[in-house]
C-alpha cells in the first residue's frame, strides 16, 4: 500500500486556531482531536465539540474522542504497521486514527466506519488522501480481531512515559499500561452536612441509579487517637456509579447534596481533617501550651494551598461544618470537654484567577460560600485568595510566620495519575514537564513549611504516579528539613501501596480511584 498524497508532509500543526463545530460528528471529532495536538486540554474542548450536537449524537462523539485519545499511541504504532511509507500529515493519521478506533474499540459497523472516515476526509479538504484511508480501514476490516490484539498487545502512552513508569512500577507496570487504557469509573461524595450516605444510596435507587457503597480505612497512626480516626476505622465513604451518569440526572444534585469526586480524591480531607482533630486533642490535653504564633490561643488557622476548583476545599468544608462538635468540643476518654476552640479559620489560596472563580461556584452550589457559612452562624471564616503559593505569606506584616495548625498542600502536579479520565495528559506532558513541576513542588513546599506551627500537618497530595514528584519528592524535603516526620499508615490502610513515605495509590484496578499519592508531615521542634 502506498501513500498517494502530492501534498507536502507536515508533521508539525499549524498554530493553533479556533475550532471550527461545523460539519458531520466524525468532522468534529477529528477537528477536536487537532486543536489537542496543537496543545488545547481536552477540557477545554469537550464541552463546545458536544454542545455542538445534537442529543443523538453526543454519545458516540463523546465515546469516539476519548476513546481515540486513549488508545492513541497504540494506534498510532499499529497505523505505522500498516501503511508501505510512512504517514507524516497529522491530520490524515488523525482521521485513519479516528477510523480505526470504530473498528477495534467501538463496534461500527465496517461499511459505516470507513465510508463516513473516508467523506469526513473529504470534508476536511484531505481529498488526496482519501484511498490511503480507505484502503487502510479495508485492510483492518478484514481482521479486526487480529489488529484489535496487536493494538492491545504494549502500552498506549509516549515512550518516554512508558519508559518512566516501568523505572518507578516494574512489579505493577503490565497491569498499569492496561489500567491508564481503561476509563475510570464515577463517583459520588455525598454532602454529610446535607444528607447521610446511606440515605442518599436510597435516593439514587428511586432515581434508578446503581451506586455501590465504597469504603477506605485510615491507617493513619497517630499519636494521640482518643477522637480521631483510629487506624482501622472507616476513614471515608463514597459512592460508586455502576454507569457514569449526567450530573442533572442525580437527585439533589443542584442543591448540593453530592458531587462527583474520585475516590481517593476523597481521602485528603479526611486525612487532614483527622490530623487536625488529633492536634487539637493533644493540645487540649496540656492546654497551657501556646506556641509564639499569630493567632488567639482558642482560633485555629487552615490552609488550603492550591484550592482550585475547590473540589477537596469543599469536602473539608463539610467535614467541618458537620463535624462542628466534634472539631469544638475535643473528647477526652470520651467525656466532652467545654468548647476549646472558638473559630476555625480558613484560607483557600491558587494562582490562576478563572479558577478561583470556580471555587465560589462550587461552593455556592454546596451551601458552603462564605456567605452561607455566616449566614448558618457556623464558626468558620473563609477568605480566598488569587495569589502565587511559591511566595505567599499568611501571616501578612506580623512578626511570627508561624501561622497554621494545618494546611492541605494538593500540589500542581503533572496528573500522570488521572489519564483514565484525562487521556489529552498522555498527549500534551512532555518529559521536561516532569523536571519543573516538581521544582515548582519543592518551591511551594519549602515556601508553606515555615508558616506551619509546631504540631502542625501538612498533607501533601498529588495526582501523579512518578515518584520524582512523590516519594523522591518527599525524601528530598525531608533531608533538607531537622524539624519534620512522616506519618505511618498501619497495614489496615485499604488504600495505596506503602511507600518510603507516604502512600501511592495506582489507576489499576477498573472498579477504584485514580492514581493519588500522599504524604502526611508533621511540624516537630527544631
Ligand atoms: C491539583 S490542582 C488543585 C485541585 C484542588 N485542590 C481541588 O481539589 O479541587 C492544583 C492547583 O494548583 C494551582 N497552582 C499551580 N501553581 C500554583 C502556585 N504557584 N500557587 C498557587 N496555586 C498554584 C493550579 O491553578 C491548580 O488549581
Amino acid at each position: 500500500m502506498r501513500q498517494t498524497s502530492t501534498a507536502p508532509r507536515n508533521n508539525k500543526l499549524k498554530p493553533s486556531s479556533n475550532l471550527i463545530m461545523n460539519g458531520s460528528v466524525r468532522v468534529r471529532v477529528i477537528r477536536t482531536l487537532l486543536a489537542i495536538q496543537n496543545g488545547k486540554s481536552l477540557a477545554s474542548v469537550l464541552d463546545p465539540l458536544l454542545n455542538s450536537m445534537h442529543d443523538g449524537d453526543r454519545g458516540f462523539a463523546h465515546a469516539l474522542l476519548l476513546t481515540t485519545l486513549r488508545q492513541w499511541y497504540a494506534l498510532s504504532r499499529l497505523l505505522d504497521t500498516l501503511a508501505d511509507n510512512p504517514i507524516d500529515e497529522v491530520e490524515v493519521r488523525t482521521t485513519i486514527q479516528v477510523g480505526l478506533v470504530q473498528l477495534l474499540y467501538l463496534e461500527v459497523a465496517d461499511h459505516a466506519a470507513i465510508h463516513e472516515t473516508v467523506e469526513a476526509a473529504k470534508e476536511i479538504e484531505f481529498a488526496h488522501a482519501t484511498g490511503l484511508i480507505n484502503a487502510i480501514l479495508r485492510k483492518v476490516a478484514k481482521n479486526p480481531s487480529k489488529f484489535r490484539k496487536k493494538c492491545d498487545k504494549k502500552h498506549s502512552l509516549p515512550n518516554w512515559l512508558a519508559y518512566q513508569l516501568k523505572q518507578d512500577w516494574s512489579e505493577e507496570y503490565d497491569d498499569l499500561m492496561q489500567g491508564l487504557r481503561q476509563p475510570a469509573p464515577m463517583f459520588l461524595r455525598v454532602n454529610t452536612a446535607v444528607t447521610s450516605i446511606e440515605d442518599y444510596q436510597q435516593a439514587l435507587v428511586e432515581f434508578e441509579v446503581e451506586a455501590d457503597l465504597v469504603e477506605l480505612t485510615s491507617g493513619l497512626q497517630l499519636e494521640n487517637s482518643s477522637d480521631t480516626a483510629t487506624s482501622n476505622s472507616i476513614l471515608t465513604k463514597g459512592l460508586r456509579l455502576h454507569q457514569s451518569t449526567a450530573v442533572n440526572a442525580l437527585p439533589q444534585f443542584a442543591e448540593g447534596a453530592a458531587s462527583v469526586q474520585d475516590m481517593h480524591a476523597q481521602l485528603a480531607a479526611p486525612l487532614i481533617h483527622s490530623a487536625l482533630l488529633n492536634k487539637l486533642s493533644i493540645k487540649n490535653d496540656d492546654a497551657d501550651v501556646d506556641t509564639d504564633t499569630n493567632t488567639n490561643n482558642n482560633e485555629i488557622r487552615i490552609l488550603d494551598a492550591c484550592a482550585a476548583p475547590g473540589g477537596k476545599l469543599a469536602h473539608w468544608l463539610e467535614l467541618i461544618s458537620s463535624n462542628e462538635s466534634s472539631l469544638f468540643h475535643v473528647k477526652q476518654d470520651n467525656a466532652e470537654t467545654s468548647p476549646v476552640i472558638s473559630k476555625v479559620k480558613i484560607t483557600a489560596i491558587d494562582n490562576e484567577a478563572p479558577r478561583i472563580e470556580r471555587i465560589h461556584t462550587n461552593l455556592q452550589r454546596l451551601n458552603l460560600s462564605q456567605h452561607d457559612l455566616q449566614q448558618a452562624e457556623k464558626n468558620i471564616e473563609l477568605n480566598i485568595v488569587c495569589a502565587d503559593a511559591t511566595t505567599w505569606q499568611g501571616a501578612g506584616k506580623k512578626k511570627s510566620k508561624l501561622v497554621f495548625d494545618a494546611i492541605l498542600l494538593d500540589s500542581p502536579c503533572t496528573a500522570t495519575g488521572v489519564i483514565r479520565r484525562h487521556p489529552d495528559i498522555s498527549l500534551l506532558r512532555t518529559e521536561e514537564d516532569v523536571e519543573q513541576t516538581a521544582l515548582l513542588q519543592a518551591d511551594i513546599l519549602h515556601n508553606l513549611w515555615p508558616q506551619l506551627k509546631v504540631g502542625g500537618y501538612l498533607l501533601y497530595v498529588t495526582c501523579s504516579i512518578l515518584k520524582q514528584e512523590n516519594v523522591e519528592q518527599m525524601q528530598d524535603f525531608m533531608t533538607y528539613y531537622n524539624n519534620v516526620v512522616a506519618v505511618e499508615f498501619s497495614d489496615d490502610c485499604s488504600w495505596g501501596i506503602e511507600q518510603a513515605i507516604g502512600r501511592q495509590c495506582l489507576p489499576i484496578d477498573s472498579e477504584s480511584g485514580d492514581g493519588f499519592y500522599y504524604a502526611l508531615l508533621q511540624k516537630t521542634a527544631e
